[in-house]
């Protein structure tokens, strides 16, 4: 049933020309703090003694590679030291700290002698600031061995916590319905994730082990062996333990099982708490792990509020650190990116003083709501530790083996609302006819639930107790319906939307429940396509026993919040901050440092709802919007019209697509029409919400023009009538052209964009169009992923070469983020680039480590 710097001669150094501080003066003076950021300096290069030159080219590549690796971890330990505020003025901090190369190789000679900044020996060797050793000395060599035991005692410790049943009911191998057995079942770990079951099995016939089953997902570390006899597993265990498979060590491990059969709680009529009902020591038919009930494991709120038990003032500081150690990796990206012969920009040279940061990091901005402040949880559907059907947040990585869902008590970030719909539905799943997903077989019916929530406009008192304020709920339930009787499947539907309404009601005080929308999705993770089907359920009037609906207009299933006073329309899949209060702040600070007036144009890209742009509409003469999220954009041109704000546009594109084309046309009008520049009346008129059928606006057509342009630029764009909450028409306009267009279109004098992306940061194409549109002059980046912002900020924020140099494209694979930042901005357009001015870290997410950035960029 379908729902619907090439290496120096003489062997030193080739980073001298990027580190200015590993000049000759630092080095002959080793009580020298290393801040001369002289860039003339900079290239000088480092000269050595002479004896250095006799030894053979090779190793002097390999020694320069070793000591430029040196010089970039003391960069590191410094810049940390730095700002930390721990540096020590009269003995620079790395003073003795690294072995020096040319003691060693010269048995024991330098021609530095005893002002050499380098340890003679390790008897000399001091402790760099962050208590580590030189990673070529005997001392860190040692601390390796002792962390490698200790890592290998940690992961010996940590449980596969698998629930879902492996096998196939058939009971190919392991009996009792797929459930494994653990005395006579294990896990090994760290096998090569391209392996299936088939590659497990050949693997272990050819080592010579006996076994029953085996069971292998592609994409996992982690598959499942069955044997019929203990002695089987003891000699396997043996065999196994350390034996290399695709490059690793193997692991064997123990399985905590799913050990409360779907075929028992079917036959039995459950009351409220299963626990009480099923008690799995008594559970015959399954047994329980050794330990009697995976005691040993997490918690649902050690997993997602990991920092809940530290002091909220303790949190921020934390997070603010580690934003801190963001911007200091900016700068060592940043200036190892810079191309040879190229001045090292001011930003980077400056650094120094500010403790190797980026810029300055005006401090951490605090969430106002601390606790229950998720307006969105997705809860996972699966097996709790105990076997029973739980609706909560899962305990690990499916990658790593863990399936387990655990129930989300006493996770402080989600609100008492949240959590009682997520025990209504484990509830009604403890008794549905329709089975759970299996992650691992991808098998199954349910899924997962998400709450969110709506919330009135903020009062003073609400920050005490937020719940009150919370007016609208919207469930959004995402099943895989496919092979499912259709009858069978209506009449669960309808059993879950009776269900939903009377739990809500019968909960003191009533709970709101708006809608109740069905998500159909039948691919591998939970998170479902933008277009994976919706449709709404009809939720019955509880007190009047009226029959159920099972349809409905997918249009009306929305939510409202607020920020800065606005009202927001949500659509099911749309984003919003899952903090509104904090995100308020978020857009506000965004604003303040986007310098905004009456004659900017301010692109918000990945607008989601339209929420940045709108906020800060009254602020600037016109805002275009660009968001990849169809039912997104429909929400932004609703949310424009309830707000009675006409000087908004919005995209629906990826940016990818359509920045470039928007800049062109926004940016590069000619400037022969001054009686439009900078008007904020003339950019409301001009740019019209209603993009289609509303002749009223002067200029309808220029409003349009923009996706004519971007069509016949080869860029796709999807266009939507604004009519009140219809889906977008998803249209691509073709065959128009744009003469004599830009004699009216409304031009400005400042262009500033913000942007929002998601997790993976901006597209390549997009970060290079806001480099090379030079009348872009300001640019400010919020992300909920610093690591991602960091690396976008390389691109930005590099000069560009002469020449720009094409990669080697396959070197990617194997790069982090900032290398394949560094990696990238090598093949940048001349352009100017921009520099970061400064940053904060905002708290969107208390208890959690996660935290929003945002950083102004300016050129
Ligand atoms: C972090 S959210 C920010 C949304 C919005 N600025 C807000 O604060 O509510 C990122 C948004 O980018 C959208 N998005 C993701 N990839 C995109 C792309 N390639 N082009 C345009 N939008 C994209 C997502 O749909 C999502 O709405």
């Amino acid at each position: 049933m379908n729902l619907m710097a090439s290496p120096s001669s003489n062997g030193q150094t080739p980073t001298e020309t990027l580190n200015p501080s590993a000049t000759t003066t630092a080095d002959q003076n080793p009580n020298c703090p290393m801040d001369s950021e002289d860039p003339t300096k900079s290239a000088e290069p480092h000269i050595q003694p002479s004896n250095a030159q006799s030894v053979d080219d090779s190793e002097n590549n390999n020694q320069g590679e070793k000591r430029k690796r040196e010089v970039e971890e003391e960069e590191v330990v410094d810049d940390a030291a730095q700002a930390k505020g721990t540096a020590d003025p009269s003995l620079h901090p790395l003073h003795k700290t690294s072995l020096c190369s040319y003691f060693r190789r010269n048995q024991g000679s330098c021609s530095h002698g005893s002002t050499c900044r380098y340890a003679h020996g390790e008897g000399e060797l001091r402790p760099r600031p962050d208590n580590t050793w030189d990673p070529t000395s005997e001392r860190a060599k040692k601390a390796m061995r002792v962390g490698e035991v200790e890592d290998g005692a940690e992961k010996e410790g940590q449980e596969i916590m698998m629930t879902d049943a492996v096998a196939d009911d058939d009971g190919e191998g392991d009996g009792e319905g797929g459930c494994l057995d653990p005395s006579l079942s294990k896990c090994l770990v760290h096998l090569p994730q391209r392996w299936q079951s088939d590659n497990l099995k050949k693997f272990l016939t050819d080592e010579g082990i006996q076994f029953k089953s085996a069971k292998k997902k592609k994409g996992m570390m982690v598959g499942f062996v069955t044997f019929e006899t203990t002695e089987q597993v003891r000699i396997a265990t043996e065999e196994l333990e350390g034996k290399s498979a695709g490059g690793k060590n193997i692991k064997v491990s123990d399985v905590i099982p799913r050990s409360y059969d779907q075929k028992i709680k079917s036959a039995m009529a459950l009351p409220q708490s299963i626990d009480s009902a099923l008690d799995p020591e008594k559970n015959e038919l399954v047994p329980m792990p050794s330990d009697g009930s995976g005691s040993k494991s997490k918690s649902a709120r050690a997993v997602v509020t990991p920092l809940a038990d530290l002091p909220y003032q303790e949190q921020l500081d934390q997070k603010k650190n580690s934003v801190m150690q963001i911007l200091i990796k900016l700068t060592r990206n940043a200036r190892k990116a810079c191309p040879a012969g190229v001045s090292i920009p001011e930003w980077i040279l400056k650094s120094r003083e500010i403790g190797g940061l980026a810029c300055q990091l005006e401090g951490i901005l605090e969430s106002p709501l601390k606790n229950g402040y998720r307006n969105k949880c997705e809860f996972s559907v699966g097996h709790s530790l105990k076997g029973k059907p739980t609706v909560g947040f899962m305990l690990g990585n499916f990658r790593e083996g863990v399936t387990a869902v655990e129930e989300p008590v006493d996770c402080p970030n989600v609100s008492r609302i949240a959590c009682k719909y997520a025990l209504i539905f484990q509830e009604f799943l403890q008794q549905s006819e329709l089975p759970i997903w299996n992650r691992f077989k991808n098998t199954g019916f349910w899924r997962q639930l998400t709450v969110r929530e709506g919330r009135l406009p903020e009062k003073a008192t609400d920050v005490e107790s937020p719940e009150v304020n919370i007016s609208e709920v919207m469930l959004m339930v995402q099943v895989s319906s496919k092979g499912f009787d259709h009858e069978l499947v209506t009449g669960e539907l309808r059993r879950l939307a009776l269900v939903f309404s009377k739990g809500a009601a019968e909960t003191d005080p009533p709970l709101p429940l708006t809608a109740l929308v069905l998500q159909d999705h039948q691919g591998i993770s939970n998170v479902a396509p933008a277009d994976a089907p919706l449709r709404p359920l009809c939720l019955p009037n509880t007190g009047s026993g009226s029959e159920v609906e099972v349809n409905g207009d997918v249009a009306e299933a929305r939510i409202h919040d607020h920020i800065s006073n606005l009202r927001f329309s949500i659509s099911p899949t749309a984003f919003f901050q899952v903090n509104s209060l904090a995100a308020e702040k978020l857009y506000a600070l965004a604003g303040d440092w986007a310098g905004l007036g009456p004659d900017t144009l301010l692109f918000d890209v990945c607008c989601g709802t339209g929420t940045i742009g709108l906020t800060l509409a009254h602020r600037v003469g016109m805002v275009v919007g660009i968001e990849m999220n169809a039912s997104a954009v429909s929400d932004a041109h609703r949310n424009a019209e309830i707000n009675g704000i006409k000087n908004c546009r919005f995209v629906c594109g990826k940016a990818e697509d359509v920045m470039g084309s928007l800049l062109k046309e926004y940016i590069n009008v000619p400037q022969k029409n001054d009686k439009l520049l900078g008007l904020s009346e003339a950019g409301k008129k001009a740019v019209p919400i209603v993009q289609e059928k509303d002749t009223s606006v002067d200029n309808l057509q220029d409003a349009n023009r923009i996706l004519d342009l971007e069509v016949e630029n080869g860029d796709s764009v999807s266009r939507h009538s604004e009519n009140g909450g219809e889906e977008p028409k998803n249209t691509v306009e073709k065959g128009c052209t744009t003469e004599n267009e830009s004699s009216s279109q409304v031009q400005f004098k400042n262009f500033v964009a913000i942007v929002d992306p998601p997790r993976g940061g901006l597209h390549p194409t997009v970060i290079k169009s806001l480099r090379t549109h030079e009348h872009l002059r300001r640019l400010v980046y919020i992300s909920c992923n610093p690591e991602t912002l960091m690396a976008n900020a390389i691109e930005l924020c590099t000069p560009s070469s002469e020449e720009s140099k094409k990669g080697n494209n396959r070197a990617w694979r194997k790069m982090g983020n900032a290398g394949l930042a560094r990696h990238r901005a090598k093949s940048m357009p001349m352009s100017e680039p921009f520099r970061p001015v400064k940053a904060m870290a905002v708290d969107l997410f208390p208890h959690s480590a996660h935290c929003e950035m945002v950083m102004l960029l300016e050129r």
